[in-house]
């Protein structure tokens, strides 16, 4: 767990051995303390270095530990007792010093990195607060305004900025052990105590109320709800006002509301989630660590809209060659302009140069002969999608992957029409794509293994989340927003506004409500997709109620709004009425409210009051109620999975761990409860009735969320 060594005769140099990220765990901790007693109390060594093996400093303490009670050496006087050393001690920085990790460093005398090192204090994206002192050494060494920065963001810093900032005394491009150990052989007798981050006074700004009030203010502007972030601001606090040995005291305190809080725990079962869901499994025993992905080079886009643009700057700026195809010369060349203007300004913003040398632009299908795998990405309309396909299986040479960007067509029947069903699958990314993280890989039943490894990891390459699921309309996440939306409009009818709505699901974490959400998305996708399935427009039946479809409770409000051109924040009406059109400053519209009045009145609706609770409860177990049955159907391998496509796809706030998680913190028994009660309300509202998953966890005593797999036995897996 470390290494002791002597090294030049006289540096101590202690390795920290915990693959893969060096976490300082029980076990770590306590051989660091054994070491560095060894290290101080031996009349031979001079000074200390403190590296980590595999080129990794160290990953901070180990989240894994969080979860049950701590035990081992705490943290904070074995840091303390290494600042507080006679002899000097250097650390080593190579690849992370994150969370304690940069703790164990900022108590080290002397910091050398390695140029391609990052260093950051992570702690309140897990819902914590850097609690090993880093609250009250990291002010005291680079001042309020960049510690608070840092700490309240937990953003990665280069160690270039480090340097910048007084944080390292010097980077270097050689091995950082080799430089540190050399440094610290320098610095024996030189005077330690300004050395000693904890004795240094804050560098304090005159107006500090003021700038902690504007960091306040930023902070609940940005995460509404979050609490870990209020607390850094609060600890930073203490250490611009008390000495150190009250600040730490604080800093401790303020840890303790956080630790075993809700959010903590929400926000580490994202960060793993995040990791699980990349880790895909098939029933035949394929997974990601037994299947070789292709090596792509070159990819075909077919359709410039606004999901090709963005997914063929994804493929160019991580160096693959890419042939952009469109039908008509007109929508070749608007596409082509904006692909370049976006490519630019990424480059300009990560400070490189646009990769435009890799792009081609074309009418031709012919020119894909060659290229490693096409993602086509033209309007979601399956018989055009098929002919593309078709087409494609003709032109392609026999190994080209063929995928599909659709949102929620059958991607099997795709496959079907063409000469190669096991190098199709769905890779649908979200808008727009070269921002959003979330890519969803769709595995169709004839999929390969290969096939979906090379999905996977061009996902990973693109720097977007991907995970594996199964083939069914709307795959995961469509398939849920679904029920969720339904529960909005049937809200609406029953009485609330779309701003009560919004404000309450705001007001939870989400970043934008159902309404607006749909407004900047645009409101006629959904309509032409209803009128494509016979719910709306001139294909239904006019002896059917208007208010049911397919025999069940169907609200036409959206169809209603549509019909008058309002399509949202592109129209400058929608749910709600903008400046003018492509305007995001969303009002409440005296329309829209009439428009609820008259259709209450038309179908003798008595409006009611509605809490906030029930629309959170209606729209959020309807959303959780939908992923027990996609884990039954076998369409998602693990809740962790839809809670990862949730997080990254949909707003869903990360301190509420996603759907699934957020279902297990209320209680199993309470979502059932409460979904069986409004069914019984809405008994015309399928989405409402408990799923047999639900029922089944709540049978055998509602198992923890990372438990319920065991509990999922699926007929068959669409995985
Ligand atoms: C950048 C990384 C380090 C590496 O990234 P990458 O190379 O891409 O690899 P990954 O896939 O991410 O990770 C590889 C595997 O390693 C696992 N991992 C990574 N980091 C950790 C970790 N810190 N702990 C455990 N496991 C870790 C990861 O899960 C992968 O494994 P698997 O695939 O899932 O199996 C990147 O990994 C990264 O960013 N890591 C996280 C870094 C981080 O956030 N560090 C901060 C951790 S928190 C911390 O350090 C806190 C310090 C203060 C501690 C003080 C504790 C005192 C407790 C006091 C409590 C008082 C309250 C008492 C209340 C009461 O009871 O009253």
């Amino acid at each position: 767990m470390a290494r002791y060594e002597l090294v030049k005769r006289s540096v101590a140099l202690i390795t920290l051995t915990n693959p893969p990220v060096n976490a300082l765990s029980s076990a770590v901790r306590h051989a660091m303390a054994k070491s560095m007693e060894q290290a101080l109390n031996d009349p031979k060594v001079t000074a200390v270095v403190i590296c980590g093996e595999n080129g990794r400093f160290c990953g901070g303490a180990d989240i894994r530990e969080f979860a049950g009670p701590l035990r081992g050496p705490p943290l904070v006087p074995l840091l303390d007792a290494i600042e507080a050393g006679e002899k000097p001690v250097v650390a080593a920085i190579e690849g992370v010093a994150l969370g304690g990790g940069f703790e164990l460093a900022l108590v080290c005398h002397y910091c050398i990195a390695h140029f391609k090192a990052r260093l950051g204090l992570p702690e309140v994206t897990l819902g914590i607060l850097p609690a090993a002192g880093g609250t009250q050494r990291l002010p005291r060494l680079i001042g309020i305004p960049a510690a608070l920065e840092l700490i309240t963001t937990g953003r990665h810093i280069s160690a270039q900025e480090a340097l910048k900032l007084g944080i390292v005394d010097q980077v270097t491009e050689q091995n950082a052990c080799e430089v540190a150990v050399e440094f610290a052989l320098r610095a024996v007798a030189k005077p330690l105590s300004s050395r000693r981050v904890s004795m240094l006074t804050t560098p304090c700004p005159p107006d500090l109320d003021a700038l902690l009030e504007v960091v306040t203010m930023e902070v609940k502007k940005k995460a509404r709800g979050v609490m870990a972030p209020l607390a850094c601001i609060q600890a930073v606090r203490a250490a611009a006002t008390m000495p150190y040995s009250k600040g730490i005291k604080r800093e401790s305190e303020l840890m303790a509301t956080l630790f075993n809080s809700g959010q903590a725990r929400a926000l580490q079962y994202c960060f793993f989630a995040q990791r699980t869901a990349g880790k895909w499994t098939l029933p035949s025993g394929a997974q990601w660590n037994n299947s070789k992905p292709r090596e792509i080079r070159s990819a075909a886009i077919i359709g410039l809209g606004t999901m090709g643009r963005g997914i063929v700057v994804s493929l160019a700026r991580v160096g693959i060659s890419v042939i952009a195809v469109e039908s008509e010369k007109k929508l070749l060349e608007t596409g082509k302009q904006m692909v370049i203007g976006m490519l630019e300004r990424d480059a300009k913003r990560r400070g490189v140069s646009a990769s435009l040398n890799l792009l081609k632009f074309t009418l031709s299908l012919q020119d894909l002969k060659d290229v490693d795998l096409v993602i086509e990405a033209v309007f979601e309309d399956m018989a055009l999608k098929k002919r593309v396909f078709q087409e494609l299986s003709k032109v392609c040479r026999p190994a080209t992957l063929l995928c599909t960007n659709t949102s929620g067509l059958d991607v099997d029947a795709l496959a079907g029409v063409t000469d190669r069903p096991h190098l199709v699958v769905g890779m649908h990314f979200f808008s727009p794509a070269h921002v959003m993280k979330l890519l969803e890989v769709v595995c169709g039943p004839r999929s390969s293994s290969e096939t979906i490894a090379t999905a996977m990891s061009l996902g990973k390459r693109m720097g977007k989340v991907s995970v594996a699921v199964g083939n069914c309309p709307g795959f995961v996440g469509n398939r849920m927003l679904k029920p969720y939306m339904d529960q909005a409009t049937f809200l609406l009818e029953e009485g609330a506004t779309p701003e009560q709505i919004d404000k309450a699901l705001e007001d939870f974490g989400f970043a934008m409500g159902v309404f607006r959400m749909s407004d900047l998305a645009g409101l006629d996708v959904g309509w032409r997709i209803r009128k494509e399935s016979g719910l709306t427009g001139p294909d239904v039946d006019p002896k059917n109620p208007p208010r049911r479809r397919h025999g069940r409770r169907y609200c036409p409000i959206p169809d209603m709004v549509c019909e008058q051109g309002r399509f949202g924040q592109k129209t400058g009406r929608g749910w709600y009425m903008y400046d003018k059109p492509g305007g995001t400053n969303a009002k409440p519209d005296p329309l829209i409210q009439n428009l609820l009045e008259m259709y209450r009145s038309r179908y003798a609706i008595q409006p009611r009051n509605i809490s906030d609770q029930e629309i959170i409860e209606r729209c959020l177990f309807a959303l959780a109620n939908e992923g027990f049955r996609i884990l039954e159907d076998g369409i998602a391998a693990r809740p962790e999975d839809i809670d990862v496509i949730y997080l990254f796809g949909y707003g869903f706030p990360r301190h509420r761990g996603g759907p699934m998680f957020y279902a297990s913190m209320v209680g199993l028994e309470r979502v059932l409860e409460r979904l069986e009660h409004y069914h019984q309300a809405h008994p015309d509202v399928p989405h409402l009735e408990p799923s047999p998953l639900l029922k089944k966890l709540v049978a055998c005593g509602s198992p923890s969320v990372q438990t319920w797999r065991e509990h999922i036995k699926t007929m068959h897996s669409h995985l």
